[in-house]
């Protein structure tokens, strides 16, 4: 359970009374997440109780919560399946709790689908569409703070932890994405307010008799202005791959891809740079679990996901390239 810092019934009732959401009725520490402390919460008023999930960051900052917050509210009122930060009297959807900065949503419906088919995948891809064109016109702007200078800054820190065959591969990863990111087709790639940590565990579905229905996207808090390519190879790399050895999924990436390009075709720049962005993805994520398993921090009780995993990754997606393949290619 990623608890790092207890909140007593008393603190989370003051928040509710002072949302003007009601009384407390429960509250549950989260189990999952390994970034910040979750509750869920319910409150009742009138007579009608609601469920809540209540966050407090661990690690982000007043300054860089607004543009989260604001996202997910943007793209709630553009009819998302997103959580919507609730505000006090004077509409701030960033409160204080236990001395850190907080947040209270709704809880979004669905469970987590651990074991995505192709048809949970093409849900995905679609939704994944609908975000970054209805993300478009958010008018904050904030960098992926997981990106390419965090990376920079950050690999230099883990490397004295790793055998020299996995230092080598991190190195050299680096490099290359340096090079990608200098170079003219990436500069053309369109970007916008990505998730960029849209993974199995953040997305909720029904699973009705009719075939299973996306019914939630959530955990914004590693969104930022970065391309859509990148936001789509996270996905690619989590929801369409075998988990046990970091192998490619054909049916569930071509649902995916199809899905997504049937809303927002690929430009150029992004067909040819679609392998690229899939070892950025990759990238990312083992640097980031090799500084969580390395450079824990406290939690209750917290399992630290394994590093070797996108080592997998990373080594599958530079043997075995994907290329983008069939739909039709728009030109910017
Ligand atoms: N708005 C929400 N609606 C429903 N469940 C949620 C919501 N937000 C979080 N959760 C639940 O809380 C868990 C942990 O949340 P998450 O955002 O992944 O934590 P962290 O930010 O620490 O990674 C999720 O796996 C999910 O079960
Ligand atoms: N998805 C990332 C870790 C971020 O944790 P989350 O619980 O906020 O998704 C990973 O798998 O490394």
């Amino acid at each position: 359970m990623a608890v790092f810092t207890e909140v007593s019934a008393d603190e989370a009732g003051h928040l509710l009374r002072e949302l003007r959401l009601g009384e407390l009725r429960e509250l549950r520490g989260i189990q999952g997440g390994i970034e910040n402390t979750n509750y869920f919460v319910t409150s009742e008023r009138d007579g009608q109780r609601r469920e809540w999930v209540l966050t407090l960051f661990e690690r982000l900052t007043p300054e860089q919560l607004p543009f989260y917050l604001y996202l997910m509210k943007h793209l709630a009122r553009r009819g998302l399946p997103v959580p919507d930060p609730q505000g006090d009297a004077r509409g701030d959807v960033l409160h204080t709790v236990c001395g850190k900065p907080a947040a209270l949503v709704d809880r979004l419906p669905g469970h987590s689908e651990l074991a995505p088919t192709a048809t949970h995948c093409a849900q995905l891809g679609d939704m994944l569409a609908r975000l970054h064109l209805a993300a478009q016109d958010f008018e904050r702007q904030q960098p992926n703070l997981r990106g390419l200078a965090w990376w920079n800054e950050t690999v230099p820190v883990v490397l004295p932890y790793l055998e020299p065959a996995q230092a080598a591969l991190l190195r050299s990863e680096l490099a290359y994405q340096n090079h990608v990111a200098a170079g003219s087709a990436y500069a053309a790639l369109p970007k916008g307010p990505v998730h960029a940590d849209l993974f199995r565990d953040n997305v909720l579905f029904d699973a009705s008799s009719a075939g299973p229905t996306l019914t939630g996207l959530f955990d914004f808090y590693f969104a930022g202005v970065d391309t859509w390519l990148f936001d789509l190879a996270v996905c690619l790399n989590d929801w369409c791959i075998d988990l046990d050895t970091g192998r490619h999924d054909e049916p569930r990436a071509q649902a995916l891809l199809h899905a997504y390009q049937a809303r927002r075709p690929f430009t150029a720049a992004e067909r040819a740079l679609l392998p690229a962005m899939l070892r950025a993805g990759a990238l990312r994520f083992w640097i980031s679990r090799l500084w969580d398993f390395h450079l824990p921090r406290e939690a209750s009780l917290l399992k630290p996901h394994d590093p070797g995993h996108f080592e997998r990754v990373l080594r599958e997606r530079v043997e075995h390239p994907l290329r983008a393949d069939a739909p039709p290619t728009r030109v910017n």
